[in-house]
């Protein structure tokens, strides 16, 4: 007898939609539907981009991902000449007549911008604030008056009206992030700006275990050591949800146990996070005493997960 066995495959990128995840992708294709752009800004690794992209699969239309960069410019978004065509056309049928006739036609490619405003499609623009704010500005046209101005092309026509199906979706890191440029009030001032703060260690627990396939127990261990972690640290650049995906990652490929007592999990974790919790303390020695900091969380760990397995503490 043949057994099938059933593989099912975990889309790894796929997004863990609790309630509260649930309540803002509804809330926010509402916000779409009715005509709205919608900015969601936060600390790096908070699930700002899985969101935006989790949004824009609902739309249901295809999706158009730009990722904010200082030198992207006009040319990325609406487009340029890139190269030439010629056509020659040469009759001599007869002898004595020579008649050569010759045209040389530019070539355009539209930029994403444009091909996403012309067909309607959704367009999510990550870390915007990357990008210059004058390189920005060609949306406050777009979201204003439903036009997108083809300036600088050659172009005959002045500007290409909006589909009525585009959307965009914005991301951004908060203002104090490195490369981050400042955005003009007018451009915020039309968008729905939503605030997506880190979750709590058992929502990103949650997340951890169906992302990675562990025991939820395991993952909560984790992601409160990372949440530990990431109090200690001034304002929002602490350790993320990243960092704790990072970690069960590794303990799978390298069969390091998840436990905070046994020494290959603690360098592990010194590993991942010691130079991010080191640059957000304010010590006179931030490495080492970002080490003792993982430590200590560690040690902690123990109680949350049980120690399972031996210990090779070397303490
Ligand atoms: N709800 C979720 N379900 C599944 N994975 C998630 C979820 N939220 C975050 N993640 C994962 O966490 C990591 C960080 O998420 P993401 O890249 O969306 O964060 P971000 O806020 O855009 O970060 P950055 O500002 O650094 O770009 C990714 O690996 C992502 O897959």
């Amino acid at each position: 007898m043949t057994v099938l066995k059933k593989q099912i495959k975990k889309d790894t990128k796929a997004i863990i939609q609790d309630e509260k995840t649930e309540d803002l992708l509804s809330r926010s294709l509402q916000y779409l539907k009715a005509g709205y752009p919608v900015h969601f800004t936060g600390p790096s690794g908070a699930g700002k981009t899985s969101l935006a992209l989790a949004l824009a699969k609902r739309r249901k239309k295809p999706i158009m991902l730009i990722h904010g960069n200082h030198e992207l410019n006009n040319k990325d978004l609406i487009g340029d000449f890139t190269g030439y065509t010629s056509k020659k056309v040469v009759d001599n049928y007869i002898r004595s007549v020579y008649k050569r006739d010759e045209s040389v036609t530019e070539i355009w490619k539209d930029g994403r911008l444009l091909e996403a405003v012309k067909n309607g499609y959704t367009l999510v623009y990550d870390e915007f604030t990357r990008s210059q704010p004058s390189t920005n500005n060609i949306f406050l046209s777009i979201l204003e008056e439903g036009i997108l101005p083809l300036y600088g092309t050659k172009m005959t026509e002045p500007f290409v009206g909006v589909h009525p199906d585009f959307a965009v979706i914005f991301t951004s890191n908060p203002e104090e992030y490195a490369g981050v440029y400042q955005t003009q009030d007018a451009l915020l001032d039309r968008l729905i700006t939503i605030f997506v703060d880190h979750k709590d260690s058992d929502r990103e627990a949650q997340v951890v275990s169906e992302k990675m396939d562990i025991d939820k127990s395991e993952a909560k261990a984790i992601t409160s050591l990372v949440a530990a972690l990431r109090k200690e640290c001034e304002g929002d650049n602490g350790p993320s949800l990243r960092a704790s995906l990072m970690i069960v990652k590794l303990t799978q490929e390298e069969g390091i146990p998840i436990d905070g007592s046994h020494s290959s999990f603690q360098r592990l974790c010194i590993d991942i996070l010691g130079h991010q919790v080191s640059r957000c303390i304010d010590t006179d020695e931030p490495l080492k005493a970002a080490e003792k900091l993982i430590l200590e969380a560690c040690k902690n760990m123990k109680a949350t997960s049980g120690d399972k397995g031996e210990s090779d503490n070397e303490q």
